[in-house]
């Protein structure tokens, strides 16, 4: 956790009902896919959230980042109120929040080179700043997420899946937010080259301070990445607690459900892969 304790975004009893219409006799139907969550993100932590397919991770993770309302209870950014739909909320907010997901082939424009892509942000959010210094920040970022100057004018299908999860993570930095939503960014990528990828977000934690909200299934990632945990059933957060507390001593049934499904063996070779890239690097 960070030394700090500055808190970035606070969630206090956020609710989201999805009503749809068709079901049986044209009734109305409601989900109810969260159901009160609570928890503060603290500046330069990695706090996870686990949990099965339709608990509820999307769902959080677009209230989150503000491209979604929720339909009760309050987020707080760095402890201002934001709620889009009743309006309240600048662009000074969405700015600092950015989301990475998880499909690098599906989050990219194909018709437009790396370059415009990183280009991008700068142009929506500052269309005063001139084009020399918007494409030399994007050179700049296209290096620090590990490309070559050569790529700058390359489309993402020229890109390796790893390659173009580094250019959706330099788009995401392109604004300096404090914080990125992370939603399974390494699952749709072969082993090896999830090694990298943490390790790239990893070292640009450290470098701008950021806070990640780390959205996975996958366990034996977390147990390497993550400060805290979070762990969410049927849309409740049903545990949370620092990494090794959940680990070493899980509470909740569910939990102990969801570590027992998670070899040993794939904790370690995750841990192991990451040392052996990081000898290489
Ligand atoms: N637009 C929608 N309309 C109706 N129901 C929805 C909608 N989006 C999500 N849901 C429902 O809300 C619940 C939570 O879904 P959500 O996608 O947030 O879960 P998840 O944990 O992210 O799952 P996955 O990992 O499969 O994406 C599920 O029951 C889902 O069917």
């Amino acid at each position: 956790m960070s030394d700090n304790q500055e808190i970035i975004l606070s969630a206090r009893g956020i609710t989201r009902d999805y009503v749809s219409a068709g079901g049986l006799f044209g009734k109305t139907e409601t989900v109810h896919a969260l159901k009160g969550i609570d928890f503060d993100l603290y500046r330069g932590e990695t706090l996870a959230l686990v949990g099965e397919s339709g608990c509820g991770k999307s769902t959080l993770a677009r209230i989150l980042t503000l491209i979604d309302a929720q339909t009760d209870g309050e987020l707080l950014i760095r402890g201002n109120p934001v709620n889009i739909a009743k309006k309240k909320v600048s662009a000074e907010m969405r700015r600092r929040i950015q989301i990475v997901f998880q499909n690098p082939y599906g989050s990219l424009n194909p018709r437009q080179k790396v370059g415009a892509v990183l280009e991008e942000p700068l142009k929506i959010n500052n269309p005063e700043m001139p084009a020399e210094e918007r494409r030399q920040k994007a050179m700049d970022m296209l290096l620090k997420v590990g490309l070559q100057k050569e790529h700058f004018g390359r489309y993402p299908h020229m890109f390796s899946g790893g390659q173009r999860q580094r250019i959706a993570i330099g788009r995401a930095l392109m604004l300096n937010p404090r914080m990125l939503v992370l939603d399974e960014p390494v699952s749709a990528l072969d082993l090896s080259i999830q090694a990298q990828i943490l390790n790239l977000l990893k070292d640009l934690q450290e470098e701008f301070n950021l806070s990640y909200l780390f959205i996975s299934h996958d366990l034996s990632v977390v147990k390497y990445f993550a400060d805290r945990v979070m762990v969410m059933y049927f849309g409740e957060i049903v545990e949370s607690a620092t990494r090794d507390e959940i680990f070493a001593n899980p509470q909740h049934d569910y939990t102990k459900t969801l570590l027992a499904a998670t070899p040993k063996t794939s904790i370690e070779s995750i841990r192991a892969r990451v040392n052996a890239h990081k000898e290489t690097a």
